[in-house]
């Protein structure tokens, strides 16, 4: 069993993040099927985009939920169960014709989607050394950009050949044998057993014997642990009672440095999310002026570039653990500029700035990752799937509400639909960011300053 021991880290977490790149692909499982979508449920274009979004506020919302019930059962129990909500919402995505009931259908997916990705992050420091996080935390994000990359050709070929039907009963039963998998691999952490052996009640020598990559020796290895959860007041005087979940929510919030982890989530990816889930296509075409088929190529672009910056920004942030929200800053300001650049830009954008536009920005995505390392360095152990599912939150908040008020400064415009699209609407549009980007670098600077004095006064250090 000794010769698994450097294994079973990587393939517990390899099973967990397919399960998140299969809910990735669940999530963006309409965005290459509008049409096909429109024609099979008879719906127009607002109601089409109506999907997308209630699916992402199911999944904002069920953050801080979910979360909670990761700190208490586990990220083997969340994986299965966010595994089944997808399952039966596509199965109902399949096989009904009402659009109520295909809303429904979404509702589902986005619940069994908020289940995922929390949990693979919880995962993490159970069976990795706190010098690998960074790494394998933008490597679980890669993976699920590359559900992303697959979902949505193969999905539409699907689709188009074989029907609405075969498309996602196909996605239905991909669910269900990845989660069937993390049931038999997946474990919370060295010593439990998978989802099996909980529920057989026998636990295998492989469970038994497993060891968490922490406990292997790394040379030059920078220990960044979290704080013990004394350093939260807790109500917990018996240390029977649990606190309630306000409670929690307070006590976490006090933190500065989770916070500050908050709002680096909230500033850096929500640009690509908007971009890639609803507007970048309408502004493209509709704005800018380029064919469908162009926009979607070079939409690509944005996959690849998050893709790359993931594998550059994990191994970054952990040889500069002091310097790490600076990294994201840096990246934040770049995607401000480019796109300040676009909106100010007489005319029409020239294809370069285009491109570069599909370049940085997407790499908020991933620069976004970093604030989970920060979540994760000031959350006690105790509480960091609640952490995570708070800081989680951030980024999907920002990119709902800059949505919908782009949506909302077309409508004023009287620029809100394919026939009255324009490109000066688009840049009005589009400038509903800058208070965004504005409200989340001041409050990272404030928090920032307001860590850096908590940590001294704590004796704590990153390195
Ligand atoms: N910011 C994303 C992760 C990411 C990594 N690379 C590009 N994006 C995030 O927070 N994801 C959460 C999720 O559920 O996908």
């Amino acid at each position: 069993m000794r010769s698994m021991r450097p294994f079973l880290p990587w393939v517990v977490w390899g099973v967990a993040a397919l399960a998140y790149a299969i809910a990735i692909i669940n999530r963006s499982s309409l965005a290459a099927l509008g049409p096909a979508a429109q024609d099979h449920f008879g719906i127009d274009a607002t109601t089409l985009a109506a999907f997308p979004v209630i699916q992402l506020v199911v999944y904002a919302v069920l953050q801080i939920p979910v979360g909670v019930l990761l700190d208490r059962f586990g990220s083997t129990v969340l994986i299965l169960a966010g595994g089944i909500l997808m399952t039966i919402g596509q199965v109902a995505m399949a096989t009904v014709a009402d659009v109520w009931l295909a809303i429904l259908a979404r509702v589902l997916v986005g619940a069994g989607d908020a289940c995922m990705f929390i949990s693979v992050m919880r995962l993490l420091p159970e069976w990795f050394a706190v010098r690998q996080l960074p790494t394998v935390s933008q490597l679980t994000g890669l993976i699920g950009q590359a559900g992303q990359l697959v979902s949505v050709v193969p999905l539409a070929l699907v689709v188009s050949n074989l029907g609405w039907m075969a498309g996602f009963s196909g996605i239905s039963a991909t669910v269900f044998l990845v989660s069937l998998l993390a049931f038999f691999v997946v474990r919370d952490r060295p010593g439990m057993g998978t989802g099996f052996e909980r529920v057989t009640g026998r636990l295998g020598s492989l469970s038994r014997n497993a060891r968490s990559l922490a406990t292997a020796p790394l040379t030059g290895a920078v220990v960044v642990s979290p704080p013990a959860t004394e350093m939260i007041e807790t109500q917990q005087a018996d240390g029977k009672r649990t606190l309630r979940f306000w409670g929690k929510a307070r006590r976490l919030l006090s933190l500065p440095g989770v916070r500050l982890a908050y709002w680096v989530h909230f500033t850096s990816p929500f640009a690509a999310t908007v971009f890639l889930l609803l507007w970048g296509l309408p502004f493209l075409t509709g704005g800018v002026g380029l064919s469908p088929s162009t926009a979607r190529g070079l939409l690509t672009l944005t996959v690849l570039s998050s893709m790359f910056a993931g594998l550059v920004l994990g191994p970054l942030s952990s040889r500069f653990v002091e310097r790490r929200v600076w990294i994201n800053v840096w990246i934040t300001l770049g995607i401000v500029v480019t796109w300040v650049a676009i909106l100010l830009w007489p005319g029409p954008p020239p294809m370069w700035l285009i491109v570069v536009l599909l370049v940085v920005m997407p790499l908020g995505g991933p620069a976004s990752m970093i604030s989970f390392e920060v979540s994760r360095s000031h959350t006690p152990r105790s509480f960091i799937g609640f952490g995570t599912g708070l800081v989680n939150t951030a980024g999907f908040t920002s990119a709902l509400l800059t949505i919908l008020l782009i949506g909302l400064v077309l409508d004023l415009q009287g620029a809100g639909s394919p026939d009255n699209y324009s490109l000066g609407a688009f840049k009005l549009a589009f400038a509903v960011q800058i208070p965004f980007w504005a409200l989340g670098l001041t409050m990272i600077f404030i928090e920032q300053r307001r860590t850096r004095r908590w940590m001294q006064k704590h004796g704590r250090r990153l390195r």
